[in-house]
């Protein structure tokens, strides 16, 4: 987020914004003026002279107040006109990134741009308001007396800065109450997660215990907060009374010497509140635009365009290994054999838990980078090429579903597959089960509400890959949560085609076994 970009979103809306913010400033120290002669005409005894100036300060004041309204309302349209920009541009910057990882993305387009909102977007408008307030109010006071502006200031800035001798103690004590407070939630939140197991073994009194010592300790962590909250607020307010007492007395001093107009004392309240007000707010938003640079430049990155690199190569049908060494970040070490598959080959993938099977998949898929070693893929004709990963169809442990209709989930949104869609559909068993569903194929997959079994979820997604004919065909327990007998007739159906296919599982029947090639037997 930088001011040139909203400035560029609109720039005729966002000069009249500002200049909108500039002149409530321009109307709040009109309307401190009016009360100047108000308490003159007063003095003086010109009841009319009073009902006009305070009709007109009404009038400031209200015009104030709807010019504000009406620069909030624009304002929050512009950021609104803003922020969708920067969501469609972070999405785009997301789709194009290759293995970017996506977990945060959610956050980043809601509670970051939220967070963005108030601390930079917002302080702009304020931070103009207040440094024309202050200038306006600077200049008036100078033009009565420059020792009233002096002491004003004097006033301000101690009011401003000797709070601040507090502040070590406050921030330590909110940092205390953040700890004890997320101590306490882990404690919950882990706790929580097994109650079921508590109340099995009836071991209730140990987790209230347990949980109870985390609570007094958020407990104190307030109340320590709360008295250095006190502390702060008594001395903001001393500080206050006696500046606002002084400026007072000097202004009275001046009158009393004829040297100031009699109604500045009903008016130098407002103009030193103002001033002390703006100085606060000048110095609170500019620590807010500084303290978000780090989000704004975080935002900046994911926005910035991408090209999705379409990748240059051909789709495999098959691949070999060597020397395939993957070295986690936690010191793990998994050393693969060295593994051939035939183009057309049917293979059973095993071995046990841990083995690396899954692993194995995802450096296939480019979604994990050997430490060592080669993977080399090859055409039908067992001619080596450059792979292009998109070309592979690829069945994750997890089958992943779209909230779209079930048709779209196996044609991923392409009509021109909706016949064949509907022949692998009957090749993995589903048209039975979606003979019941409201609207047959075109009923829509609904994530929350679970609409679909995890074996149907499993089915549609081997619907997908036959559809979009890869000749390499990666499965990793693609059938797992399938019934016996639908997963048989699958399986037959899978392998009977001239596509190479690779399938981890577990526990599969002899009789099921019988149907590959061959079975290569991963070891820990
Ligand atoms: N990101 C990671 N960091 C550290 N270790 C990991 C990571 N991912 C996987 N591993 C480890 O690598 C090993 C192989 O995991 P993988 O999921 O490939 O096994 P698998 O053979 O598919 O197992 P399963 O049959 O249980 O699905 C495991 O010991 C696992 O703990």
């Amino acid at each position: 987020m930088r001011i040139k970009d909203l400035f560029r979103l609109n720039p005729g809306r966002f000069v009249a914004l500002l200049a909108a913010r500039a002149l409530t400033a321009l109307l709040t120290t009109w309307a401190a003026f009016a009360l100047t002669w108000e308490f003159s005409a007063i003095k003086g005894r010109h009841l009319q002279q009073f009902l006009l100036f305070t009709g007109l300060q009404l009038l400031l004041l209200l015009l104030g107040s709807l010019l504000d309204q009406a620069a909030d309302y624009f304002w929050e349209l512009h950021l609104e006109k803003y922020f969708h920009q920067i969501r469609q541009e972070v999405l785009a910057h997301a789709y194009a990134e290759p293995a970017g990882t996506k977990e945060n993305l959610q956050s980043e387009l809601t509670n970051d741009l939220e967070m963005l909102k108030e601390q930079y977007a917002d302080s702009i408008g304020s931070i103009v308001h207040s440094a024309v307030l202050l200038g306006l109010v600077g200049c008036s006071l100078a033009a009565f007396r420059w020792s009233l502006l002096l002491l004003v200031l004097v006033v301000s800035v101690l009011q401003m800065y000797l709070p601040r001798v507090l502040d070590g103690p406050l921030q330590r004590a909110t940092d205390r109450i953040s700890a004890s407070n997320r101590r306490y939630l882990q404690t919950l939140a882990d706790w929580l997660s097994g109650l079921d197991t508590l109340r099995r073994y009836a071991v209730g009194e140990e987790f209230l215990k347990i949980v109870h010592v985390d609570a007094r300790e958020l407990e104190a962590a307030y109340v320590k907060e709360q008295k250095a909250d006190q502390e702060l607020d008594y001395l903001n307010q001393a500080i206050y009374s006696l500046g606002n007492m002084l400026i007072f007395l000097l202004t009275a001093y001046l009158v009393a010497r004829g040297q100031l107009e009699f109604g500045l004392i009903a008016s130098v309240n407002d103009f030193s509140l103002y001033l002390f007000g703006s100085l606060m707010n000048i110095a609170n938003y500019r620590g807010q635009l500084v303290a978000s640079r780090g989000l704004r430049e975080k935002i900046l990155a994911l926005r910035a365009p991408l090209v999705r690199q379409e990748q240059p190569g051909e789709a495999p049908a098959a691949f070999a290994t060597k020397d395939l060494r993957l070295t986690f970040a936690n010191g793990y070490e998994i050393k693969y054999p060295d593994i051939k598959i035939k183009p057309g080959e049917k293979v059973l993938l095993t071995g046990a838990n841990g083995s690396g099977k899954s692993t194995l998949f995802k450096l296939l898929m480019g979604e994990v980078v050997a430490s060592s070693g080669q993977i080399n893929f090859f055409d039908q004709d067992g001619k080596k090429i450059t792979p292009d990963r998109s070309k592979i169809g690829y069945l994750p442990q997890q089958a992943i579903l779209l909230p779209a209709s079930v048709m779209n989930n196996i044609t991923m949104f392409d009509p021109a597959l909706a016949s064949a869609a509907k022949a692998s559909a009957a090749d993995v068993q589903l048209t039975e089960a979606a003979s019941g569903w409201p609207q047959g194929l075109e009923t829509p997959v609904d994530l929350a509400g679970d609409n679909l079994s995890g074996g149907q979820k499993q089915k549609v997604v081997l619907a997908r890959a036959e559809v979009h004919s890869s000749q390499l065909l990666l499965i990793d327990e693609g059938t797992s949560a399938i019934d016996q007998a639908a997963s048989q007739a699958i399986l037959h159906e899978l392998l009977k085609s001239k596509r190479t296919v690779v399938l981890i599982a577990h526990n599969l029947p002899a009789k099921e076994r019988a149907l590959f090639d061959r079975e290569l037997a991963l070891t820990a």
